[in-house]
């Protein structure tokens, strides 16, 4: 089978292509993880499954590195778009997921966009445990007099996500809060983290610690949800630059369909068959 290494914004994938094989790619989760997280070598944040579509160029099937299968996500979304429009030699590709058919668009400056279509707002999309406004969801972390963080912004993209607006993101020890949220109870399903801090109207600088993978360079799932949250807010505009460790994405949440757009770099690291 071929495997593609890529990433997005340094948000790692391994990509096995299952469209010729015998049978789809379809490991256990233990199988998943040893190959995202093995002892010694190279990790990734998510293993994709590439598989043949009726509706779509491409069906992705997503893994993240605990071995969890999940619906969306983004940067993966735009390594596949490259990866299936090289391919055919067609820059537009549609990606068939879980959470439905997406529209990846390569750029000629190698940058690729794609379609995440509508967010969802309603709190039993997200999905909530209880009804809530997801503007500010009642989530407090820390001393319960002082907590250190509390009501996050909540949109579905597909998959589950939180958004802190913080004042100084480099005060928040990630790895140590960001377990505490991904498994609170108010998320029957987990959810990913985000700590977003607007630094102008059409700028975030943004970390993500991801249900699943953990704290990763980059998260485009996690930077649509923030970008959403913060203009469902008021912070920002509607379209802006996302600032992660990784990398830059610009996102739009287009008023005239109320679709999301996600644009950002590739990498192609490797190609082997194994
Ligand atoms: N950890 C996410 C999936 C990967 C999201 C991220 N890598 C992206 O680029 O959107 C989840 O459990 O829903």
């Amino acid at each position: 089978m071929r495997v593609i290494h890529m990433n997005g914004c340094s948000n790692r994938f391994a990509i096995f292509d299952g469209r010729h094989a015998n049978a789809p790619f379809r490991p256990q989760a233990e199988q998943i993880r040893h190959i995202a997280r093995p002892r010694s070598g190279e990790s990734f944040d998510q293993i994709i499954g590439l598989e043949n579509s009726e509706r779509g160029d491409v069906f992705m099937r997503i893994w993240n590195a605990d071995g969890s299968e999940v619906k969306a996500c983004g940067n993966a979304s735009r390594c596949v778009g490259h990866l299936i429009g090289k391919e055919l030699g067609q820059p537009d590709i549609k990606i068939e997921t879980e959470a439905g058919l997406l529209q990846s668009y390569m750029n000629d400056d190698g940058s690729v966009t794609v379609d995440m279509g509508s967010p969802l707002l309603s709190w039993e999309s997200i999905p909530l445990a209880e009804k809530m406004d997801t503007r500010g969801v009642d989530v407090k972390i820390g001393p319960i007099d002082a907590p250190v963080l509390s009501r996050p912004a909540c949109v579905s993209m597909g998959n589950p996500h939180a958004v802190f607006f913080v004042d100084d993101i480099a005060r928040f020890d990630i790895p140590s809060v960001g377990p505490l949220v991904e498994w609170h109870p108010l998320f029957p399903e987990g959810v990913n983290v985000g700590f977003a801090q607007v630094l102008d109207r059409e700028t975030i600088r943004l970390r993500v610690w991801e249900r699943g993978a953990g704290l990763t360079l980059a998260c485009g799932t996690g930077a649509c949800a923030a970008l959403v949250c913060a203009a469902r807010l008021d912070k920002t505009e509607r379209k802006a630059r996302m600032i992660l460790d990784g990398g830059e994405l610009v996102i739009e949440w287009r008023e005239s369909d109320d679709h999301v757009l996600m644009t950002g770099p590739i990498e192609m690291e490797a190609e082997f068959n194994q």
